[in-house]
């Protein structure tokens, strides 16, 4: 986390500034502070202007606005909702944005073919996928990349080159699930049938759409020409994609 908070102190008024990157989640926090303090106990009120930005994947949101503000002596504490602000959402990260999960997907192209397993259970059983699965406790997102590769294909990848984030909104969970695709050339050992993954190889040109999640045929295209994206889906019901936004992009770290 990068970050820096600076108060000043000007004709009566006292200002603070302060900006929060936060790298990992792709988010930067930031507020700007203007008030009078109390004059003395008897006249508690004093003016109070507080501006708050989220701001994440390039898109800013304002949650906090406040104009004027009572406040006795030291209870201004920022974020308290202690005052007459109806608009003061609040200054914690967790409480402003969704949850979100981490997963990890891992496509294998090899010599014009694409590895996919067919998902023998849990979730998005029965479709073609990539390799991949929840990012635990104490493992980088890279790690669990490799890891679930292993233990769903068997082969271990040599040149794994994060090339996509892909966001899914389910009407029925509250929690974003955000994957991180992975894009594999070379890798060691034969594939095999798991416990959860039966893989096959495919042709690029008749990569089994119809039977795969309906995101896929958005950005397995972008990802087969060696293109960098970004992309949000919409889904009811679990598995009907009802809007999608997608782009290409410099980097995706
Ligand atoms: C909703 O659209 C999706 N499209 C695609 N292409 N892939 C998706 C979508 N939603 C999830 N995925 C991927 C992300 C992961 O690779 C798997 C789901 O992982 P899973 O639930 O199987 O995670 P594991 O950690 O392996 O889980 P268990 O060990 O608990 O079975 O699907």
């Amino acid at each position: 986390m990068r970050s820096f908070i600076k108060t000043f102190q000007t004709h009566g008024f006292y200002l603070a500034v302060g900006l929060w990157k936060y790298p990992q989640a792709h988010c930067t926090v930031s507020f700007r502070i203007c008030w009078t303090p109390a004059r003395n106990s008897r006249s508690p009120s004093s003016s109070f202007v507080w501006i708050g930005a989220i701001e994440r994947d390039g898109i800013k949101r304002l949650v906090a606005k406040s104009e004027r503000f009572l406040c006795t002596g030291q209870t201004m504490a920022i974020g308290s909702g202690e005052g007459t602000n109806q608009e003061l959402v609040s200054t914690n990260l967790e409480e402003t944005l969704p949850a979100r999960k981490l997963l990890t997907l891992v496509i294998i192209h090899h010599e014009e073919k694409v590895l996919l397993g067919m998902k023998k259970r849990g979730f998005g059983k029965g479709y073609y996928n990539g390799f991949g699965g929840k990012v635990e406790k104490g493992e980088t997102i890279e790690e669990a990349a490799a890891r679930e590769l292993e233990e769903e294909s068997g082969v271990t990848a040599t040149d794994m080159e994060k090339r996509g984030i892909l966001t899914f909104h389910f009407d029925n969970d509250p929690v974003l699930w955000e994957v991180h695709v992975f894009y594999v050339t070379k890798f060691l050992g034969d594939p095999y049938e798991t416990e959860e993954m039966a893989p096959s190889w495919f042709s690029v040109a008749d990569i089994p759409y119809d039977t795969m999640w309906a995101d896929d045929p958005l950005w397995y295209p972008l990802l087969l020409t060696g293109q960098r994206f970004k992309g949000d889906f919409f889904f009811t019901n679990t598995t009907t994609l009802t809007s999608h936004s997608i782009g290409v992009v410099e980097s995706v770290s």
